[in-house]
């Protein structure tokens, strides 16, 4: 079951090109203190938040592949981008990349990779469903200097979201992250953060972000958008309402069907005659 929203666009409320890195300390020192603490039992994990001066967006870097691993993907995804076999695009804005169902790597590797990751996102994002994230979409994204370049500020339509870098080479393209779309600030404060092959940041979905023009050679992401069921079935996290289902192949959008209530005997009256 499913419902046809995506990523949703939203229009920059500060021009991030135009927007240096900012500290993105916050203010108060009791959410200073608790992000230090999560951040001291996910550095025990081998896990770091992505931003070295303290921030509340939540972004998290650790390391997923080996660059040997990522350079096979990327040239297995261009094998298949080769090929004359259909192709759909991997999200509403992204042009080039490739869907991973459609080389059938759902099943025997990003829902073992989702699974793996569960203790870490139960950790990082508990009130988003971090413990039973149920289903994903993953795609891998391509931006090159005559393809898509930059891709402008959005959020997912995930709870969590794993972005890994898997090369090839290129300068600049940094991504950048506002706030997180539940909590806007007046003022919102932007962050810029580097990729580096082979590592992932792992992310609120809700969490406004976009990627920076890339300013030479090629650069491709493996995208996970995560999804817990149990979360957005109360609340569709795109349009904010209670979601009305649709029927979708696969995972469609992570919503699930209420399980139907098993019939209970019902209550006979009998008369003595
Ligand atoms: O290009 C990137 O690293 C970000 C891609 C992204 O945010 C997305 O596909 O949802
Ligand atoms: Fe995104």
């Amino acid at each position: 079951m499913g419902d046809q929203h995506e990523k949703q666009q939203i229009q920059p409320r500060a021009d991030p090109g135009n927007v240096p890195a900012q500290s993105g300390a916050c203010g108060s020192c009791a959410l200073n203190a608790t992000s230090t603490a999560l951040d001291r039992q996910a550095g025990a994990l081998g896990i770091s938040p992505a931003n070295p001066v303290p921030t509340d967006k939540r972004i998290y870097r650790l390391p997923v592949f080996t660059e040997q691993f990522c350079q096979a993907l990327v040239d297995e995804l261009e094998n298949f981008e080769q090929s004359d076999m259909p192709k759909g695009r991997p999200n509403t804005m992204n042009n080039y990349g490739v869907l991973l169902n459609e080389l059938g790597m759902d099943e025997p590797f990003l829902t073992p990779l989702r699974e793996r990751l569960l203790p870490i996102t139960a950790l990082l994002y508990p009130e988003l469903g971090g413990a039973c994230l149920d289903s994903h979409k993953a795609f891998v994204v391509k931006y090159s200097l005559h393809e898509d370049l930059d891709l402008s500020s959005h959020y997912d339509n995930a709870e969590v979201t794993l972005n890994v870098s898997l090369g090839k080479e290129f300068t600049e393209g940094n991504l950048y992250f506002g706030d997180f779309n539940q909590d806007p600030s007046p003022v919102p404060k932007y962050i810029e953060v580097e990729h580096v092959v082979s590592r992932g940041l792992l992310h609120r979905g809700g969490q406004i972000h976009g990627a920076l023009p890339i300013g030479s050679g090629e650069r491709w992401n493996l995208i996970v958008w995560m999804r817990s069921s149990a979360v957005r079935n109360q609340l569709c996290p795109m349009c904010h309402r209670k979601p009305q289902l649709v029927e979708a192949e696969g995972f469609g959008d992570g919503f699930t069907e209420p399980q139907v209530q098993e019939e209970l005997p019902q209550p006979v009256s009998a008369t003595l005659g």
